[in-house]
């Protein structure tokens, strides 16, 4: 009989953004799995309670600590990267899951805010898969998750520069996980749909007392421990045969076939 292993006990995993919403949702689902975790945002006080938080909950059996670093500065990753294998000793796993946007027609975006959403987007991930990349090829190989997002798969008005950062994170997952199988990793990505978090709620005004309950199948937005739970599983050994993939979790929108329609974009 063949014993399925989703398990990620012992394993040192880096979360980017995980201060709120679905980075911490992964944090907590990884640690609650056994995984040490060093997680990371803007500020110290944000993501610190969280780090804390990990430490002294009874069901998560994983350590973690909180790290400065904001993932658009190469220098502040490479100090995560650095503080990272000081206190755990090794990176097996890297889930970039900072990231963030604004809405806007493609014809009103400055230089600077085409810069500002790629650079966090799409530059940020290629800080933090080359520098812990490196840490990961000169060891015993390792697992790397990207979070891209639905409007990386498909057109969504004022979210030109977002999908395109998005697109290019499902590209640039499928030409690593070719060019860097040889060093014993796995690299494969996310596009979750409209996902309940402090993000999004900010941006929608949705209320979380509202949410259904996972079990409801109907016309729904998603929990961030649904997009949690994905990435586990593509952390674990039950995914060894995952790779250059994008997993789309988007259960059915609220509002019909696109986020776009969710955000009141689209009819
Ligand atoms: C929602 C559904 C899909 C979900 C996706 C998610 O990711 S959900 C969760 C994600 N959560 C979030 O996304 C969190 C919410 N978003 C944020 O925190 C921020 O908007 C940010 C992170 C995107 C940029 O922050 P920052 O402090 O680094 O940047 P800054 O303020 O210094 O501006 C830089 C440039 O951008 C320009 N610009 C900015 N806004 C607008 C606009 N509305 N219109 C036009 N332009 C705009 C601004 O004018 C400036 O250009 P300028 O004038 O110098 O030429
Ligand atoms: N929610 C959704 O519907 C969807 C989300 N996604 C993607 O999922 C990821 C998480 O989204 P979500 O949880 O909604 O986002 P939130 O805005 O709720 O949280 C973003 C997190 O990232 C951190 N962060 C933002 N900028 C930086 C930075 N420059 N350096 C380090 N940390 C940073 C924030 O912490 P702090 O402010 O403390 O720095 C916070 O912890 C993003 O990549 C997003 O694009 C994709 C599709 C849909």
């Amino acid at each position: 009989m063949h014993d399925s292993d989703f398990d990620v006990a012992g394993r040192t995993a880096i979360v980017t953004g995980a201060s709120q919403g679905i980075g911490r949702a992964i944090a907590e689902t990884l640690a609650t799995g056994g995984a040490n975790v060093a997680i990371c945002s803007r500020s110290m006080d944000r993501v610190g309670p969280v780090a804390e938080e990990i430490n002294d909950a009874d069901d998560a059996d994983g350590q973690a600590i909180a790290v400065e670093c904001n993932v658009r500065e190469r220098d502040q990753v490479q100090r995560l990267v650095d503080e990272t294998v000081a206190e755990f000793g090794d990176i097996d796993v890297l889930v970039n899951n900072a990231g963030g946007e604004f809405v806007a027609p493609f014809e009103e975006i400055s230089a600077n805010g085409w810069q500002t959403i790629v650079d966090l987007n799409l530059n940020s991930t290629v800080h933090c898969t080359q520098l812990a990349g490196e840490v990961m090829r000169e060891g015993s190989g390792g697992i790397i998750v990207n979070l891209s997002s639905v409007n990386g798969q498909h057109a969504a008005p004022g979210e030109s520069h977002y999908g395109a950062s998005k697109a290019a994170i499902i590209r640039l997952t499928e030409t690593l996980a070719v060019e860097w199988a040889e060093h014993g990793i796995r690299v494969n990505c996310v596009a979750p749909g409209l996902i309940q978090t402090p993000g999004v709620a900010e941006t929608l005004g949705i209320d979380s007392e509202a949410m259904p309950p996972r079990e409801a199948t109907d016309r729904r937005i998603g929990h961030a421990e649904e997009i949690a739970d994905v990435v586990r599983f593509l952390a674990s050994p039950a995914a060894s045969f995952m790779n250059g993939e994008t997993i789309t979790a988007k259960g059915v929108p609220r509002a019909g076939n696109s986020m776009s329609q969710d955000l009141g974009l689209e009819d």
